[in-house]
């Protein structure tokens, strides 16, 4: 599992840290993580030019220089504000030899220490001037931390910020690098270890393949497990206009790992949906988890109907238009932008700058869980937790991937995961999914690899588990 902590989070373990460390100890110590980086990442004949700002951020690149430089590599400085740089680090780069100039022109690799975690976001004057270089030059860039400029602890964008391909941050991530639109502007991000102690609190979780060891258990069936035990997920989905919804939900469900899936409609739609998955019981009945909503018509009662039943919730597509004031079930609610917009009286274009605010307040709102869908799917729950997905494709941007998201994340529900864990497993899944068919795809080709990429994280764990076995038995007996 990933991790993100915040900025305060970060403060507060470098104080510890720095206890042992000291302050110095600790600058020297991303320092050295971030030349080990860029020996790596830089060709041996390129010159970086190094964008430095008034910080500490700063600080740990203008050591960085130094250390490259005695490595026989060629550096040049851009300083932002010559009085402000870190005095200590700009000797030690100069002393070994890095070059001061005015501009970054002409640079084909820069390094991105304009600002870190102390900074606000958005970008103005010459540090605004730089970034436009970059954006217009595309030099390469490695951002040391976070790409100077993004909003750290929610990933809104302020105005300029830097764009990198590659991010070396210490410690821990940050929601910027995760989530909101700040996220791609990082590039490709390694998190480099500083002696921070951080385990214990964190803003941002990213769930990963190798995590189906949390889930194994609550998903793959035992020897004394039938249809029934496994639950039974509900679908209420589909219309005339929209039958295909109807199949594409139950498609997703029946990838997931119930028992069985029931799918309440009207007769014509409920005959084409058990003429396609003959598998399917139609009509109403028991189950522990509905879905509600993918393509269906523009009313209350399927919503209303499934609440009565006082199990598990998905809520997605047009029922969204119809949610009680408050939710007395778990519910998932699955919106996009444009959905949690309407859903909150605001503009599309407001949720996609600050996606992880806007789910927050539908969270506590409607006391649900909310998922809201984009590329990077959030997950936030009812008392705080945030999940961001990471898996998945742009080819996941085509009809009906939604209505299959929708009925997978049910099944989960109806198996007895929580609406957190469903929502975020399933985004995680889905994501899988498409990679695994690469794309471009259609809808129903996720549905058909769901299967496939649970089994993969249920048995991945199994295969870490041994590891993990193995790693307990050579310590058991004394081996390295
Ligand atoms: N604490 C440590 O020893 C370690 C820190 N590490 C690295 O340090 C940065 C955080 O450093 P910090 O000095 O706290 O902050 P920054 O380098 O990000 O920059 C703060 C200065 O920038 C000014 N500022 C902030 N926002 C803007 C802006 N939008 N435009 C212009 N100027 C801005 C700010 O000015 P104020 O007026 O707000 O005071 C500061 O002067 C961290 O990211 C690491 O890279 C290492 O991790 C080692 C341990
Ligand atoms: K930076």
């Amino acid at each position: 599992m990933l991790t993100a902590h915040t900025v305060a989070q970060v403060r507060a373990a470098e104080e510890v840290a720095a206890v042992e460390q000291g302050w110095d100890g600790l600058m020297q110590r991303a320092a050295g993580a971030l030349v080990g980086h860029l020996l790596e990442l830089v060709p041996a004949d390129e010159t970086v030019v190094v964008l430095v700002g008034p910080g500490n951020n700063g600080g740990d690149a203008l050591f960085a220089a130094a250390r490259l430089l005695e490595r026989g590599r060629r550096v040049n400085l851009c300083l932002l504000d010559a009085s402000k740089a870190h005095p200590a680090g700009l000797a030690a780069a100069t002393g070994a030899g890095a070059q001061v100039v005015d501009r970054p022109e002409g640079h084909r690799v820069a390094v991105d220490a304009l600002f870190g975690i102390g900074a606000r976001p958005g970008l103005t004057g010459v540090a605004a001037e730089w970034a436009a270089w970059i954006e217009r030059e595309r030099p390469c860039v490695v951002a040391v931390d976070v790409p100077s400029g993004i909003g750290v602890d929610d990933g809104r964008l302020d105005g300029p910020a830097v764009r990198a391909d590659h991010t070396i941050t210490f410690g821990t991530m940050k929601p910027g690098l995760l989530l909101g639109p700040a996220a791609p502007l990082a590039g490709r991000v390694t998190v480099v270890d500083i002696g921070l102690d951080l385990a214990e609190q964190r803003a941002v979780e990213s769930l990963e393949l190798a995590d189906g060891h949390r889930f194994r258990d609550r998903m793959v069936p035992s020897a004394a497990d039938h249809k029934y035990s496994r639950g039974v997920v509900g679908v209420r989905a589909g219309s005339p206009e929209y039958a295909g919804a109807a199949h594409l939900c139950v498609a997703g469900a029946q990838a997931g790992p119930a028992g069985m899936v029931r799918f309440v409609g009207a007769p014509d739609l409920s005959h084409r949906v058990v003429d396609r998955a003959p598998e399917v019981v139609a009509g109403a009945g028991r189950v522990q988890a509905w879905v509600v909503g993918p393509g269906g018509e523009d009313s209350a009662e399927p919503l209303d109907a499934a609440l009565a039943d006082g199990v598990p919730v998905v809520v997605d597509a047009t029922a969204l238009g119809h949610l009680p004031d408050r939710f007395e079930v778990d519910a998932l609610l699955t919106p996009h932008a444009g959905e949690l917009a309407a859903m909150l009286g605001t503009e599309r274009a407001e949720v996609e700058a600050d996606p992880l605010a806007h789910a927050r307040r539908a969270a506590e709102r409607w006391s649900a869980t909310v998922l809201l869908k984009g590329p990077r799917t959030l997950v936030v729950s009812t008392d705080g937790r945030v999940r961001v997905n990471t898996s998945g494709t742009p080819w996941l941007g085509t009809a009906g991937a939604g209505d299959v998201l929708a009925g997978f994340a049910g099944s989960l529900l109806a198996r007895g995961l929580d609406a957190f864990d469903a929502g975020s497993v399933a985004a995680l899944l889905h994501g899988l999914a498409a990679e695994r068919v690469g794309g471009p795809f259609v809808a129903s080709d996720i549905a058909r690899a769901l299967p496939g990429t649970l089994r993969d994280f249920c048995d991945g764990s199994r295969l870490m588990r041994g590891a993990e076995d193995e790693i307990h038995r050579r310590r058991e007996e004394g081996r390295p």
